[in-house]
């Protein structure tokens, strides 16, 4: 198995997101989106003015699909060229840092005690002050040779102390005088102020992902918001007039499985999830939905393929999109789709079947995303799985895998429509054209909740 982890040192990928921050640090403030460029018929083209039908590219290989997603999310990030936020803590977790975080205070701000007990001056025996010295309190009166103070961990070492003395190893004679039952060293349990930082020690670069521990380290240092580049603005669109949004199934009708499954997972790609809406199959709806949106990102659900009621491919071709992926060699999913409605705005098509639709948003939407959040890209990793797996003749598939000690073990209900796989798995394995044996190493994607704990990557 390999690594895991954000990519280290200078190879692409880390060029992308460096070029993505600069972007972002150098914004002219020329807002998403560009209304203009949709009315006038202008950018992504002068196909705006001229609806011709977009002639059908062959299907795209699968791993270069995700390179012209992030391609196309490095373009979008250079035209829309975003202004970094001022985020509130509360609100920056799955952020990207667009300036470094530099500490505004030395860490600690004060000698500090690191232990509940004496703050003590010279050599034993103490002569103990009656009040003592709590976390939170002002300056306490210095002290002099053989006297001590109680004093709480955390709270401010008095000038002049020489040393903590933790309470188990302190007693107090019948006299009230204070003495160690060990050696007590110069400076011990005691924090230097500045110990962990000085007031504009860089503590985080430019780049840095927004954990919970980077929000804690940035309330440390004085912050009360950071400063990051902004979530893309992703909007929804779920198409089906078969779709139903509460009770079960009847008559036909199926429940909606992508309307509550697409938005948290969005999220936890670093997006924004601006509305989710149920589009009805007709032509103009679907026309009037993906032309009424200024989000960063549209990505619709179902209507890829070429059915009576697919509007996806009619409605790009009406509004003169640029398609930049027409179908990929992947299974499921391949009718998915990625298209440049603006200049600044893409559309992913992904295909209505449930595990069909989450292979589009891993292959597709993903890329794009990660690129205009500026995070780093995932390392690849492998793993040897346990069973054979059937492949496709030409295309790449993507098999729901459980991670059982060394192996990737892959799970049956792998289906384009069935969600039953991908709902118990860890990662998705990408199985090469003509199938895997048993043993064989295979590429996996990790799955956000697998990789980083619901709490922490659902924001
Ligand atoms: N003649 C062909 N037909 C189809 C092809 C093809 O190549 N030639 N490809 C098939 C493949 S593969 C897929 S995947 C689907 C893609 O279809 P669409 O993207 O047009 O999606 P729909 O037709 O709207 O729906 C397909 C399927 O998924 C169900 N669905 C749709 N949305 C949802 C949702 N939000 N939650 C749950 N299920 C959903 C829908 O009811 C259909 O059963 O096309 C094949 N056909
Ligand atoms: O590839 Mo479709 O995407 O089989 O369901």
């Amino acid at each position: 198995m390999t690594p895991r982890g954000a990519r280290a040192g200078e190879d692409a990928e880390d060029l992308d997101v460096e070029e993505v921050l600069a972007l972002v640090r150098n914004s002219n403030g020329d807002h998403l989106p560009d209304p203009a460029a949709r009315s006038q018929g202008g950018e992504p083209g002068s196909a705006r003015t001229s609806p011709q039908p977009a002639p059908r590219h062959r299907a795209t290989p699968w791993p270069e699909a995700r390179a012209l997603a992030e391609r196309a999310g490095r373009n979008a990030a250079r035209a829309a060229r975003r202004d970094p936020i001022r985020a509130p803590l509360d609100t920056a977790l799955g952020l990207t840092l667009a300036a470094p975080l530099d500490a505004l205070t030395d860490l600690p701000s004060f000698d500090t005690s690191a232990m509940d007990g004496w703050a003590v001056c010279g050599p034993a025996p103490w002569h103990v002050r009656d009040e003592g010295v709590l976390a939170g309190h002002a300056g306490p009166a210095p002290l002099t040779d053989g006297e001590a103070v109680r004093i709480a961990t955390g709270a401010r070492i008095p000038p002049d102390a020489s040393a903590v003395l933790r309470s188990e190893h302190g007693r107090t004679d019948d006299k009230g005088r204070l003495h160690a039952t060990r050696d007590v060293i110069p400076g011990q349990d005691i924090r230097p102020r500045g110990q962990e930082c000085r007031t504009g020690d860089q503590l985080l670069a430019v780049g840095t992902l927004v954990t919970p521990a980077v929000l804690g380290l940035a309330a440390a240092a004085g912050y009360d918001a950071v400063t990051a580049v902004p979530r893309a603005r992703v909007e929804v669109l779920v198409l089906g007039d078969e779709l139903l949004t509460q009770g079960l199934p009847h008559d036909g009708l199926i429940r909606d499985a992508l309307g509550p499954m697409l938005p948290p997972w969005l999220r936890a790609l670093g997006a924004e999830v601006t509305a989710v809406r149920r589009v009805r199959d007709d032509a103009d709806a679907v026309h009037q939905a993906i032309t009424g949106s200024d989000a960063d990102v549209i990505l619709t659900t179902g209507g890829t393929a070429a059915g009576p009621l697919d509007h996806v491919h009619p409605t790009l071709r009406r509004i003169g999109a640029e398609l930049l992926v027409d179908g990929v060699q992947v299974r499921p999913g391949h009718p998915m789709l990625l298209a440049r409605t603006t200049r600044t705005q893409h559309l992913v098509g992904l295909p209505g079947n449930p595990l069909a639709a989450v292979s589009g948003l891993l292959t597709l939407a993903e890329p794009l995303l990660r690129i205009l959040a500026a995070r780093p890209a995932p390392e690849p990793y492998t793993m040897p799985l346990r069973d054979a797996v059937h492949g496709h003749p030409h295309d790449t598939r993507l098999v729901p895998v459980v991670l059982r000690g060394d192996e990737a073990v892959p799970l049956h209900y792998n289906g384009p429509a069935m969600l039953r796989g991908i709902a118990a798995a860890d990662a998705l394995a990408v199985v090469p054209p003509g199938g895997a044996r048993p043993g064989q190493e295979a590429e996996l994607l990790d799955l956000p909740w697998a990789s980083a704990g619901i709490g922490v990557c659902f924001t």
